[in-house]
């Protein structure tokens, strides 16, 4: 019989909050498998196994776990009896599968996390080893190196005997829905969705917040970001976004403002509007895909402008990275190829020719000071839509 053992990482580090972090993570792998018939998971001594799981589906289930948040390594393993004639049996077939990957030289380590079992780790390494090389070494050539294996065998004696050999890397972190709530300024761009993965990553659940500016943006635009929610749900399960009505407030500065602080003004009532929506739903701090030097509205002056805007602590994890460490993590996580799609974003519409790119404080607020910004703050807000979006 055949199950998946799963291993995690930094959470065995937590100390007395080691549980919550470990049956959250249980209750993430559940959610992910749940439409897989009669599965089980179950957390046993550092490691979590999915069971009774048939085969046909086992790719398709090691794919949904490699984005599941807080698993450092998934391995198909064999379930033995626990006995000695079991483990050999077990042993036999997870070697034959890495010789038929032209593999020929192995060692052997045991775990007995059982201590009633009647022969200690080393004893059970050593009997396996000679079992199978009397099995195999002869008509397949295979030998034991204990420095530089091509493989290793794992046995693990628990309640059941779980041996495996090759392990898929998992995408560690912290499990989902451990670190809170933040709210993400999520643009068509390529930089936000990046923003938002990484917090998502530390195990904080994300919310994320569109700003959209119909008729001068399209339906096409909507549906660009309502995708990239869905490439970000299949790593946190579902994602709730918030379209925020953002075409009055362009108007309005765009008529009353000087032209050259429009992007900060702007940006300094996407910050406004979203730690607002973020208050009223439990968010305790925001993230955008800002980096310095990136653009105009990107230098140290204009960071300071959009931060004094709000109190509320805003994340921006890719501050220090360049473009192409961006990029290429985008392409990693999948959210690239819908990025670059050519929609515009409400930022591209009411570009000034002339940006201010070291802008003061009090030059904006004096600016700002002509709008009505409460009033329509409060109206965006209140016609904000949203939507939950999930995938697995
Ligand atoms: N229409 C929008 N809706 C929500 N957030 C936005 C929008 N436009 C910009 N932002 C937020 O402001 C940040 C800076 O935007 P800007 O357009 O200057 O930068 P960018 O580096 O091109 O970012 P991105 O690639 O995410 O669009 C974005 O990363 C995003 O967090």
């Amino acid at each position: 019989m055949k199950a998946l053992l799963i291993r995690y990482g930094e959470l065995a580090l937590k100390g007395q909050n080691r549980p919550f972090f470990e049956d959250t993570l249980v209750r993430n792998i559940k959610k992910r498998l749940s439409d897989i018939d009669s599965v089980m998971v179950k957390k046993e001594q550092g490691r979590i196994f999915v069971e009774n799981l048939s085969e046909e589906y086992f790719d398709e289930a090691i794919e949904r776990l490699k984005r599941v948040f807080g698993i450092v390594g998934i391995t198909i393993c064999e379930v033995a009896e626990k006995n000695l004639e079991g483990i050999k049996q077990a042993a036999e077939v997870v070697t034959k599968s890495e010789l038929e990957k032209g593999k020929k030289t192995f060692k052997v380590e045991t775990k007995r996390a059982d201590k009633k079992f009647e022969l200690k780790s080393p004893e059970v390494s050593k009997l396996i080893g000679a079992h199978i090389l009397r099995k195999f070494a002869e008509m397949y050539g295979l030998s034991v190196d204990v420095h530089n294996p091509d493989f290793t065998l794992n046995i693990e004696i628990r309640d059941k005997v779980y041996i495996y050999s090759s392990e898929e890397k998992g995408i560690g972190g912290m499990p989902f829905g451990t670190g809170g709530r933040a709210h993400l300024l999520l643009s068509g761009g390529i930089d936000s969705p990046v923003a938002g993965f990484m917090i998502a990553k530390r195990g904080v659940e994300i919310e994320a917040i569109h700003f959209y500016s119909f008729p001068y943006t399209g339906e096409k635009a909507k549906e660009k970001v309502i995708d990239l929610c869905k490439v970000l749900a299949k790593y946190t399960d579902k994602i709730k976004l918030y379209i925020v009505p953002f075409t009055e407030i362009q108007l309005s500065i765009y008529e009353n403002c000087d032209e050259r602080f429009l992007t900060i003004i702007m940006r300094r009532f996407m910050m406004k509007i979203a730690q607002k929506i973020a208050m009223q739903n439990g968010g305790l701090a925001l993230i955008t895909g800002e980096s310095i030097g990136q653009v105009a509205s990107q230098t140290m002056e204009s960071l300071f402008c959009t931060q004094a805007a709000v109190s509320m602590p805003v994340f921006r994890p890719l501050i220090g990275m360049d473009k192409e460490e961006i990029i290429r993590l985008a392409k990693k996580i999948g959210t690239y190829d819908i990025s670059i799609l050519p929609y515009e974003d409400c930022c591209t519409v009411f570009v000034p020719k002339h940006p201010k790119t070291k802008p003061k404080l009090e030059q904006v607020l004096a600016e700002e000071s002509k709008l009505k910004a409460e009033e329509l703050i409060e109206k965006a807000v209140t016609n904000t839509e949203w939507m939950v979006i999930r995938d697995r």
